[in-house]
């Protein structure tokens, strides 16, 4: 699975051939879609090896989706929306939707990774790219940042409920919580961090125990929930009303955020053409039935006060709502398994699309270059894993949260954007799964996230502005000079392995 590989994987380079046609000085710049999913010609001994079926890469979705959102962030949207966060979940659920099915086009007909950046390579051209790539920074990088706040709170409820003792506030809260630093989470990256730089095999056995473990932790929340269900909980249903749903479902948007991760393994899928479409789309559904299910029993379980005073609100829920204290430790500890994992595969995520981004010349190649001892890109690694960490100690979870789903949001329009534009700028470009009545859905798609987008709050618009300028600055001074495709068409294609 993606994981068992060094990043950015070797069957890409080759399979990137550069086609000189397109190495004009221009910011639009693309990669044509024949080099990028062209059979390798070469063989440089780090040919992926294409041996992941609909299953795992179905785990591998749900992996890296199923974590604080469920075990953390419903606590915020339950303050939003009261129990009516319910219903939260089915509208960021459908919002999501829209966008999986472009997801699964783009992904089934260019399998390389690099996710929507390499898809706004092949189709929206060089800028695009970039600041797409510049956006998924944001998503991947930020976000490890937010899920590890979210480990440190489920760390606290853990020790609470097992041992009746917590962590001193001051080292366990951001200094906007009260706390001067958030040391668990700080812990958790760095953790990773070594073991990314280690050279991490996980496997898509261990990866499909770890979805296990999620799963029965949650089937367990749902039967206690339902069993100790008080229908008293549920009035008033939707305090805020419409409103109160919407900004809670862009608050909640963040839970389903994963499911894009799957494209991150198309090389490694046996069958893409087939099987990145129905993983993509299977582990949504999969994650759908869940959160419903599971936030449901929250919100008969616990009051709206009990859900969003604490940081780790379904633990809250057995412990405050049920009185069910034992079970409260358990699922602790089962969400300390889920958001680790989700942590390493999305960290993980992170150091590959950089590592493309240095690849293609748009960054510092020479962060790009793999560890002979290791044979992981640790320098990367380790700047990132540090960036996250220092991140992580400092911001609060809700921040983290919203800035990571406005980028995401703006990562989605663009991918329903590309498959857009493959229809009629690529038409006989060959595809094996297509959006149905495109360009109907992906506009749907747009449409949704645009409306998720509009109700975040204002200063989350500005740190989004402020990131993406800074982003286009970057490009100006650097990337645009540096990039590969420009500067060195006939090499573009080749590893940064063993410069
Ligand atoms: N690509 C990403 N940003 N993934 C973040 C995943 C967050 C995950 N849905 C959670 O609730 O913990």
């Amino acid at each position: 699975m993606a994981l068992t590989t060094g990043p950015g994987g070797g069957g890409r380079f080759s399979r990137l051939a550069h086609d000189s046609r397109v190495a004009t000085r221009n910011m639009t710049t693309r990669r044509s879609l024949e080099s990028l999913t062209a059979e390798p010609d070469d063989n440089d001994g780090t040919q992926l090896k294409r041996a992941v079926g609909a299953t795992q890469l179905t785990a591998l979705g749900i992996g890296g989706t199923i974590g604080t959102g469920i075990f953390v962030v419903i606590g915020e949207g339950a303050s939003l929306a009261g129990p009516a966060v319910v219903l939260s979940f089915v509208l960021a659920a459908v919002a999501c939707m829209f966008s999986a099915l472009s997801y699964a086009e783009l992904a089934s007909s260019i399998p390389v990774s690099g996710s929507a950046y390499t898809y706004s390579y092949a189709t929206l051209g060089e800028l695009v790219a970039w600041i797409i790539g510049w956006d998924l920074i944001l998503e991947y990088g930020v976000s490890v940042a937010g899920i590890a706040v979210g480990w440190g709170g489920n760390l606290n409820a853990f020790f609470d409920n097992a041992f009746g003792w917590e962590l001193p506030t001051a080292i366990a809260k951001s200094p906007e919580d009260g706390g001067v630093l958030n040391l668990p989470a700080v812990f958790i990256v760095l953790a990773i961090t070594l073991v990314l730089v280690l050279g991490v095999r996980e496997s898509a056995r261990v990866n499909l125990v770890m979805v296990g473990i999620k799963m029965a932790i949650l089937v367990f929340f749902i039967i206690i929930a339902f069993a100790n269900f008080s229908s008293g909980n549920l009035t008033p249903f939707a305090p805020e009303g419409q409103d109160g749903v919407v900004s809670a479902a862009a608050v909640i948007f963040f839970a389903f955020i994963g499911f894009d991760a799957i494209s991150t393994g198309s090389e490694e899928a046996r069958n893409p053409k087939r099987d990145l479409p129905i993983a993509i789309l299977a582990s949504l559904a999969i994650v759908t039935v869940f959160y419903v299910l599971v936030s449901l029993g929250a919100v008969g379980l616990a009051s709206t006060d009990q859900l969003s005073g604490s940081d780790a609100p379904l633990a809250a829920a057995l412990d405050d709502g049920a009185g069910i204290t034992w079970a409260a430790a358990l699922l602790s500890f089962g969400a300390l398994i889920a958001i680790t994992s989700v942590c390493l595969v999305i960290l993980f995520g992170q150091t590959r699309i950089f590592y493309s981004m240095c690849r293609d010349g748009l960054l510092p190649r020479n962060l790009a270059r793999i560890s002979p001892r290791f044979g992981t890109p640790a320098r990367l690694t380790v700047l990132l894993g540090v960036l996250v960490a220092i991140l992580a100690a400092l911001v609060p979870l809700s921040e983290i949260v919203k800035l990571v789903n406005i980028g995401t949001l703006f990562a989605f329009i663009l991918v329903n954007a590309g498959v857009i534009i493959l229809k009629y700028k690529n038409p006989e470009f060959p595809r094996a799964y297509r959006v149905p009545l495109n360009p109907l859905l992906p506009l749907i798609g747009i449409g949704f996230a645009a409306y998720l987008m509009k109700d975040l709050p204002g200063e989350t618009w500005l740190r989004f502005a402020v990131w993406l300028l800074a982003g286009l600055v970057i490009y100006a001074v650097y990337g645009y000079r540096h990039s590969r495709l420009r500067t060195e068409p006939d090499r573009a294609a080749r590893p940064v392995v063993g410069e």
